[in-house]
């Protein structure tokens, strides 16, 4: 018997393999006001974020009658790429689950290992690299294999980060097209004048995480590949929105919303409606808001852009429209069964920005935001499982890297 290698190399690609099925893996939210508390307690769990800051977020969600738009969408996505696999002929099952709502990704798993699948594919609905968009996904994978005394009986590999898919930008470049159009016709019925600003909006995350995103061995614009992969996204999507029309010189800018955690720990920064206060005063009459970081109209767009922001650019007399998520655009549902094609079948693995096509193995402590290794899939980490059946060993936590909290920080699991 050999012993497993603590840091097996594994190449970024991985060869295209035959999976029992697909699992469409995601966030999950309330269903009913009495699911608000104890899905917001599945979030946190752990991650010391403030008591009001909770408070505040169950307003967002008892305003929607305490269901969150997610699951509905997921729903849709969920037939929607079903659909799409099987007209290509693609006839591996598409499973749908949550990591805190359900269905929940354990049960489902464990339900796909006792129906006789042994190995499958994960595709989440998450773009870019960071701990809560990628890595956590592993991490709860690496979970439920050890609670469900599944390590080393069922292989979970997972579709690599998809942020410069063609699929996933076509929506927001013709979302931006379409957009400025109509943030022109707002002005021009205002019979009003002024330059019009573009904001690409994605979720915050602290500043220890975005340093700690993407492979280690590799530098990253502003030092963050979560940071690096969104604005070179937003210059491929400025550059085909607008390079037909003579709009080249609109300005535009990254921004980040829907912050947690205490005040005093650095989140990413500016904050859409603090950005959005500096634009009168520069001679800007009219704003498009781009949900970039985001797959679908979820309660961080439907509350903290459509209800939020929108007010604020209201109270500060600027014409605003939001453009569209990718949702269940046809572009991103043909770019998702690519994505999955790519690794049943194989085939081109096409990026649209220099940092990509992103990796299908993750490299050693991508995204990881804790000195402690936690078990993991679908990497080549000395704590993932499927090198590792018996888990992580001892002496695996990676060595402290930029962006790594101090031993003792909130055990984020
Ligand atoms: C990068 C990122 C994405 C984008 C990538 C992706 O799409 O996956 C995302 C998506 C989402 N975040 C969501 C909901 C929440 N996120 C929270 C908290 C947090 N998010 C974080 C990051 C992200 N989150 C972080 C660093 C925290 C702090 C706590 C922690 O370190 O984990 C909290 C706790 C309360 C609060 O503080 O807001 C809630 C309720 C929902 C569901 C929405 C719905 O119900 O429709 C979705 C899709
Ligand atoms: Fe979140």
């Amino acid at each position: 018997m050999t012993t497993p290698a603590l840091e097996t190399e594994h190449a970024p690609e991985q060869p295209p393999a035959a999976y029992d099925a697909v699992v469409l893996a995601s966030f999950g939210g309330p269903e009913g006001q009495d699911d608000v508390i104890p899905f917001l307690r599945n979030v946190t769990r752990g991650r010391g974020i403030p008591d009001e800051r909770l408070e505040e977020v169950s307003h967002h969600y008892r305003h929607f009658g305490g269901v969150s738009p997610i699951n509905a969408l997921n729903r849709d996505l969920h037939a929607a790429l079903s659909a799409e696999l099987t007209a290509r002929g693609i006839e591996t099952p598409l499973l749908w689950g949550n990591r805190n709502w359900a269905p929940y990704i354990g049960d489902v798993l464990e339900q796909a290992h006792a129906d006789g699948h042994r190995r499958v594919l994960a595709i989440t609905t998450s773009a870019y690299s960071s701990y809560s968009s990628c890595r956590q996904y592993r991490e709860d994978f690496g979970k439920a294999l050890l609670e469900r005394d599944l390590v080393g009986k069922l292989r979970i590999d997972k579709v690599r980060q998809y942020f410069d898919h063609p699929g996933f930008l076509a929506p927001f470049v013709e979302g931006v097209a379409v957009g400025l159009g109509q943030v022109r016709a707002k002005l021009a019925e205002a019979g009003r004048e002024g330059r019009i600003h573009v904001l690409f909006c994605t979720h915050s995350i602290p500043d220890t995480d975005a340093a700690a995103s993407g492979p280690r061995d590799r530098e990253f614009e502003q030092g963050s590949a979560y940071v690096a992969q969104h604005l070179a996204n937003a210059r491929v999507i400025m550059e085909r929105a607008t390079g037909s029309d003579g709009g080249g010189d609109i300005d535009w800018s990254l921004v980040y919303q829907s912050r947690s955690g205490p005040p005093q720990v650095p989140w990413l920064a500016p904050d859409v409606n603090d950005a959005l206060a500096e634009l009168p005063g520069r001679g800007v009459a009219g704003v498009l808001l781009v949900p970039l970081g985001f797959v679908s109209d979820h309660m961080e767009v439907v509350w903290d852009l459509d209800t939020e922001a929108l007010q604020t650019c209201a109270d500060l007399g600027l014409a605003a429209v939001r453009t569209p998520t990718p949702g269940t655009h046809a572009a991103f549902i043909t770019g998702l069964a690519d994505l999955i094609a790519e690794r049943v079948e194989g085939g081109p693995r096409p990026a649209e920005t220099a940092l990509g096509p992103w990796y299908d193995v993750c490299r050693p402590g991508c995204c990881a935001n804790q000195r402690r290794a936690v078990p993991t899939v679908a990497g080549s980490d000395a704590c993932d499982l499927s090198v590792n059946p018996a888990g992580p060993p001892a002496d695996a936590a990676p060595s402290p890297g930029p962006g790594v909290p101090p031993a003792g920080a909130p055990d984020r699991g």
